[in-house]
């Protein structure tokens, strides 16, 4: 799969900037060129925001974050970069000179992407000399969390771009949805302008508040969308009948007079001023960036409970997250920087998510398993046992663990967990952990387990190979001299 060696960035505002850390957090080096004064003090903050998103969200681990450099002209942030991103705000004069200027100065393989919410690609290639490499890259905000690209190319681009542009997002986590035929506003923004008008008629009218409509959309059919889509959602409401059912049955009420169709509302100042006050009294106080960093957990939240949708096969946007967690352990998992076996060797870094905080405001029990799961993970990448190791055949099970919980981790916690073998024999590997507080170093769990090599096919025990054994009594030759970590050994119930 082709990858994006460095890409650039013109305009880094909001969707500029959530470009920009998409790319950094992918390990991809940016360079930005945004007149704007304040434009490297924005785009930290959203930076800060999505690395704060991205602890949560995954424990996978992600390459070394990209190098972010500002320059001073737009011809030297194209300089060399392969992927380069247009987002500057959206006026069709300014879209087409920035572009012809990008397209004068960049490499000659570059692809160059635009950020439009809806013009024509075909309108902004027009005076490009180069329009065969031009696509709209339409993201969705915020573009670090929300994966879907919308990618559409105009009369003058080539398949062979769109083909390009496509293979390129997956390796940043992201999903391309190539849109065949060109039209204003493409399929997302043509969906959500049609409800955006239907709502702004009901402010209008009185009808509801922007609180209430708000809340219709976030506790009835916006949480069906995150995870089914429209028709999907309407192929289920049709009961066993399905699809034809609800068409037969719903169909005839498009023709009643159910919406204000396409007709605008005149957003004047008395409008605007409405709709303004109400949205202050709904955010109470909170500052844009809160509110960013609540949606945030929010998305992080949901695309963890679609990760173990569908039986844990990972479901929609959750079954791509998935994807890229594998992609990024095939990558990086097993080239843990330098390992001293002096000391339990540090092998899971992460946040306490907002999916793994329960009605006792701390990270819930199950949680603390998985830490400790991925903390074993961690060593067998270590002694060998990776993804390619397990798809020949092979494999640890845990047979036993005992976990002790000794602290509470909060929401947004900064935790590590660490790894003390005990034992190592041909088949059972006899592992130590602990989950520390990373400011204080403050133990909060320990967990015991015990887990044994085996044919994975057979589903029997079987010795490991030299090579792994070797590995592993390395590490375990060097643990043997370091005290037995307290609670070793330890049964349920045992006096302190
Ligand atoms: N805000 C949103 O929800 C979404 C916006 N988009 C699209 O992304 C594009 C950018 O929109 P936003 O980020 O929202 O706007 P914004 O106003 O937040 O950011 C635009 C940035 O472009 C910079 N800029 C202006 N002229 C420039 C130039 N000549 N060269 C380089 N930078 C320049 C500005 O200083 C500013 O920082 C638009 O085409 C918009 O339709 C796409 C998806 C969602
Ligand atoms: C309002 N908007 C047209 C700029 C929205 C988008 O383009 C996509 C989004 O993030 O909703």
């Amino acid at each position: 799969m082709t990858r994006i060696t460095k890409a650039a960035c013109i305009g880094g505002g909001v969707i500029g900037g959530g470009w920009i850390a998409r790319f950094l957090l992918a390990g991809i080096d940016v360079s930005v060129f945004d007149p704007h004064p304040e434009a490297s003090r924005i785009v930290g903050e959203v930076l800060a925001n999505a690395e704060k998103a991205y602890a949560m969200l995954t424990g996978a681990p992600l390459p070394p974050r990209g190098r972010l450099t500002f320059e001073t002209s737009l011809q030297e942030a194209v300089s060399g970069a392969d992927w380069i991103q247009e987002s500057v705000p959206e006026r069709l004069d300014l879209k087409r000179r920035v572009l012809t200027e990008i397209d004068a100065a960049a490499r000659p393989d570059a692809l160059i992407g635009s950020s439009t919410s809806g013009l024509l690609p075909s309108d902004l290639q027009r005076d490009m000399k180069h329009p065969e490499r031009l696509f709209v890259a339409h993201p969705y905000n915020p573009v670090y969390l929300l994966p879907l690209v919308e990618i559409v190319g105009g009369e003058k681009t080539s398949k062979a771009t769109i083909e390009a542009a496509m293979e390129r997002l997956v390796p940043i986590g992201m999903k391309g949805v190539h849109i065949v035929k060109e039209i204003e506003a493409f399929v997302g923004d043509r969906l959500l302008e049609a409800l955006w008008r239907e709502a702004l008629w009901l402010i209008h009218d009185d009808i509801c508040t922007v609180e209430t409509l708000d809340d219709v959309i976030r506790y009835s059919f916006g949480l069906r969308w995150a995870q089914m889509g429209l028709f999907q959602t309407y192929r289920i409401a049709g009961g066993e009948a399905g699809m034809r059912h609800f068409l037969a049955q719903f169909g005839p009420c498009l023709a009643w007079p159910w919406t204000k169709l396409t007709d605008v509302v005149d957003l004047d100042d008395a409008l605007i001023e409405k709709i303004g006050k109400q949205s202050d009294e709904q955010a109470a106080g909170l500052s844009i960036r809160a509110l960013e960093r609540i949606r945030d957990e929010n998305l992080v939240g949901i695309l963890q409970a679609l990760k173990a949708g569908n039986d844990g096969r990972g479901w929609g946007a959750g079954q791509l997250l998935k994807d890229f967690e594998r992609s990024l352990w095939a990558a990086g998992g097993g080239k843990t920087a330098a390992i001293d076996p002096s000391g339990p060797l540090k092998l899971v870094e992460t946040k306490v998510s907002p999916a793994w905080v329960d009605y006792n405001s701390h990270m819930t029990e199950h949680r603390y398993l998985q830490v400790f799961g991925d903390t074993s993970d961690a060593l067998l990448r270590l002694i060998g046992v990776d993804l390619a190791y397990v798809e020949a055949g092979r494999s640890y099970y845990t047979v036993e663990t005992h976990i002790r919980h000794l602290g509470e981790a909060k929401l947004g916690q900064a935790i590590h967990s660490t790894c003390q073998i005990l034992a190592v024999d041909d088949k059972r590997l006899h592992l130590f952990h602990t989950i520390c507080d990373t400011e204080s170093g403050a133990v909060l769990a320990t967990a015991e387990q015990m887990l044994l090599h085996v044919d994975t096919e057979a589903g029997k025990a079987t010795p490991a190979p030299a090579a792994v054994l070797d590995k592993a009594n390395l590490i375990a030759t060097a643990h043997a001299k370091l005290p037995p970590p307290d609670g070793a050994g330890r049964h349920v119930g045992q006096k302190r």
